[in-house]
C-alpha cells in the first residue's frame, strides 16, 4: 500500500513523460531546455509553500500508507515529483506543438489587433480580476469554499500579469499551440486523478470544500486545480517565447544578444511595450514565412528545427531568392526578365553602396508590393554582396534558352550554373550560420566548409534539374548537358517534345548518380559544423537530397507527383528530420 502514490507515477505520468521525450529529443533546442527547466523550477517554488499550507492545514491529506514516507515541508517526495512532472509534460507537449511556429510572426500590439482581439484581451483580464477577487472571498469566508478560493488567489494573480503581458501574443498564435497543451494534459490528470482518489492515494477533507464533483470522484477543485496549473505553465511558456521572439526580431534593440540569451536583454525584452515594435517589419517576416510554406515543404520544415535569429535570417534570404527568382521567371519576355535582373542589381548596388541612398524607397519605387518587403529585410549586413550578385547572373544564364539555343552543353556548363544559382546560396547560408554560432571557427575550418556548401549546392541544383525535366521543357528549357544527349542520339528538342520518354529518364538517373556523387563529397564536411546549427542545416540538405532519393527509387513517372515534380510524402520527410537530428 505504501506504493500507491508512487504507483500513480510509475504506470501514469512517467511512461507518458518518457514517450514525449524520446520524441521531442533530437528537436529541442538550447533555449527549449533552459525554458523547460525554468518553468519546472517556477513551478516547483511556487507550488512548495502553498502546498504546504495546505497540508498543514489539513486541506489535503495523504493516507500513510498510500505514500512512501519521506517529506519537505510535510509535502511527501511523490507529490514533490508530480509538480516536477507535470510541469516538465505539459512543457514539452506545448514545445511539441510550438515547434513548426516562428514566433516571431505572431507579435503585435493594442493598435494591429482587432476590435474582436482587444475585446476578448479584455474580457480576459475581467475574468482573472474576478477570480481573484472571489478567491479573496472564499478564504475570508471559510468553510467550504476555502480550497476553491486559495487555488483561485494563489494562481490568478500570474495568470492576469501573464495574460496582460502577453495576450495579444497568445491570441495570435493557433488556438492548437496554446489550448492543446492547456487541455490535453488537463483531461489526461483529470483522468489520473479520478483513478488515485478512487483508490483513496491522496484525499480531500470535507470542511474545506464544495463537495461537488464534475464527474465519478473527481472535485470541481482538483478539476480546476489541474486546469489552472496547465494554463500557469503555458502561459508562462509562452511569455517566455514572446520575450525571445522579441530579442531576435529586433536585433537593433537588443545588439549582440544573438549569441547567447542574456537575462537583462530578456527582462528588457518582456518589459518592453508592444507599441515600440516595428510592426513593418513583423509583417515582411509573416509574408517571408508565408512565402516559404507555399512553395518549399522541406525548407519550411526544416527551417522550424534552427535556433531562433537564425531561423528568421534565413527565412528573410529564403524570401529574397525566391521574390527574385519569380519575378525573373515569371517575366512575359526575356526584355521584362532582363529589366527585373537591373533593378535588382541597382537595389544590391544601394544596399551595399555603404552611401545613405534610401534602399527602402528604391524597393517602394521599383517592385511591385507583395515583393518590397523581401527586399528590404533582406540580411546584407551579416552577407557578402559577391554570391548575391552571382545568384542573379545565374537567373541571367536562365534567359539563354531563347531562339532555340540551348546553353548546357556539358557537364561543365551545368556545374557552372548551379554554382551561381545553389551553391552561392549554400555559401550565404553558411555565413548566416557563422554570424548566429555562439562558436568560432578558425578561417581555415570556415574555408573548408565553404568549399563544401559549394559542392553540396551541385547536389540540390542536379535534385532540383532532375526533378523538374517535366516543368523546365514545358518553359522551353533542358538542363540535361546537350553532350550527354548526343550519346543517346538526343537533342534538346527531342527532350521538349516528349520529356517522359526512357531515354530522358535514363538521362534523369544519370544526373541523380552525379548528384549524390557531388553530396557523398561535401557532406562528411558538415560535421565541422557548430552543434548547434549542425543538425538543423543537415536536415535542410537531407530534406531536398530525398527528393533524388524518391526520384531514384521511382525510376520511372513517380507516383506522386505535384503539378509534375515528384514530391516526399509528409511523414516521409518528418523522419528524414528527426533520423538526421538524432544522429547528428
Ligand atoms: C531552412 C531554410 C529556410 C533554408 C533556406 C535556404 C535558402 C535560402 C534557399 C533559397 C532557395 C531559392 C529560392 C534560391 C533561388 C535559386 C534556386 C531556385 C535554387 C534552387 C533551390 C531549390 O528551391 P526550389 O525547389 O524551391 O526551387 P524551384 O521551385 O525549382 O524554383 C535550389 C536547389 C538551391 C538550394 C541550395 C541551397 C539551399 C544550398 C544548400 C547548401 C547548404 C545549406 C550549405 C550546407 C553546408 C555544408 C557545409 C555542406
Amino acid at each position: 500500500m505504501a506504493y500507491d502514490y508512487a504507483f500513480v507515477h510509475l504506470v501514469y505520468t512517467i511512461p507518458l513523460a518518457g514517450i514525449l521525450t524520446v520524441i521531442l529529443r533530437p528537436l529541442l533546442s538550447r533555449s527549449d531546455i533552459w525554458k523547460t527547466l525554468a518553468i519546472i523550477l517556477i513551478a516547483f517554488f511556487a507550488t512548495l509553500p502553498w502546498d504546504s499550507y495546505l497540508i498543514r492545514h489539513s486541506i489535503w491529506t495523504y493516507p500513510p500508507e498510500a505514500i512512501l514516507g519521506p517529506r519537505l515541508f510535510s509535502i511527501p517526495a511523490e507529490e514533490l515529483f508530480f509538480f516536477i512532472i507535470q510541469t516538465y509534460i505539459t512543457a514539452l507537449l506545448y514545445i511539441l506543438l510550438n515547434k513548426p511556429m516562428l514566433h516571431p510572426q505572431f507579435l503585435t500590439n493594442h493598435e494591429e489587433s482587432s476590435p474582436a482581439t482587444r475585446r476578448f484581451r479584455t474580457y480576459g483580464q475581467l475574468l482573472l480580476s474576478a477570480a481573484i477577487i472571489m478567491g479573496g472571498f472564499l478564504i475570508t469566508k471559510g468553510g467550504e469554499g476555502t480550497y476553491l478560493g486559495l487555488i483561485l488567489i494563489w494562481a490568478c494573480p500570474f495568470l492576469l500579469l501573464t495574460w496582460t503581458q502577453s495576450g495579444y501574443f497568445l491570441l495570435k498564435l493557433p488556438r492548437a499551440c496554446i489550448v492543446t497543451p492547456i487541455i490535453a494534459p488537463t483531461l489526461y490528470l483529470w483522468l489520473v486523478d479520478e483513478l488515485a482518489l478512487g483508490r483513496g492515494t491522496w484525499a480531500i477533507e470535507s470542511g474545506t470544500k464544495l463537495g461537488w464533483c464534475l464527474w465519478g470522484s473527481l472535485e470541481v477543485e482538483e478539476a480546476v486545480f489541474f486546469l489552472v496549473t496547465n494554463t500557469l505553465i503555458v502561459f508562462g511558456l509562452a511569455a517566455f517565447d514572446r520575450g525571445t521572439a522579441v530579442i531576435n526580431t529586433f536585433p537593433e534593440i537588443f545588439p549582440g544578444t544573438s549569441r547567447g540569451m542574456y537575462f537583462k536583454s530578456f527582462l528588457k525584452a518582456i518589459v518592453t511595450t508592444p507599441e515600440k515594435y516595428d510592426m513593418g517589419r513583423v509583417r515582411g517576416i509573416r509574408e517571408a514565412v508565408c512565402t516559404l510554406r507555399r512553395k518549399s515543404r522541406s525548407f519550411y520544415l526544416a527551417s522550424a528545427v534552427f535556433p531562433g535569429s537564425l531561423r528568421i535570417d534565413l527565412i528573410l534570404l529564403y524570401s529574397f531568392c525566391r521574390v527574385a527568382d519569380d519575378l525573373v521567371d515569371d517575366s512575359a519576355t526575356n526584355v521584362e526578365a532582363e529589366g527585373w535582373i537591373q533593378k535588382l542589381t541597382g537595389y544590391l548596388d544601394r544596399a551595399y553602396g555603404g552611401a545613405s541612398t534610401d534602399v527602402n524607397s528604391y524597393a517602394e519605387k521599383n517592385f511591385p508590393v507583395p515583393s518590397q518587403s523581401a527586399l528590404k529585410l533582406l540580411p546584407t549586413r551579416l552577407l557578402p554582396s559577391a554570391p548575391l550578385y552571382e545568384l542573379l547572373e545565374g537567373f541571367r544564364m536562365d534567359l539563354d534558352f531563347t531562339d532555340g539555343k540551348f546553353p548546357i552543353e556539358n557537364e561543365a556548363d551545368i556545374q557552372f550554373y548551379a554554382s551561381r544559382v545553389a551553391s552561392t546560396v549554400g555559401e550565404l547560408c553558411l555565413w548566416l550560420t557563422f554570424h548566429h554560432s555562439a562558436t568560432s571557427l578558425s578561417k581555415d575550418e570556415k574555408t573548408r566548409l565553404i568549399q563544401a556548401a559549394t559542392t553540396m549546392g551541385y547536389a540540390l541544383q542536379y535534385v532540383n534539374i532532375a526533378r523538374d525535366i517535366l516543368v523546365d521543357a514545358e518553359m522551353g528549357r533542358v538542363y540535361l548537358p546537350t553532350d550527354w544527349l548526343r550519346e543517346e542520339s538526343l537533342t534538346p528538342r527531342d527532350i521538349l517534345n516528349n520529356p517522359k520518354q526512357p531515354k530522358a529518364e535514363m538521362l534523369r538517373q544519370k544526373l541523380l548518380d552525379l548528384a549524390f556523387q557531388k553530396y557523398e563529397e561535401s557532406r562528411y564536411t558538415m560535421n565541422l559544423l557548430p552543434s548547434e546549427v549542425r543538425g538543423p542545416l543537415i536536415v535542410a540538405v537531407e530534406s531536398y537530397m530525398e527528393i533524388g532519393r524518391v526520384l531514384r527509387e521511382k525510376s520511372g513517372i513517380p507516383s506522386k507527383t505535384k503539378r509534375g515534380r515528384a514530391t516526399v510524402p509528409g511523414s516521409r520527410r518528418l523522419w528524414v528530420a528527426w533520423k538526421n537530428l538524432n544522429t547528428s
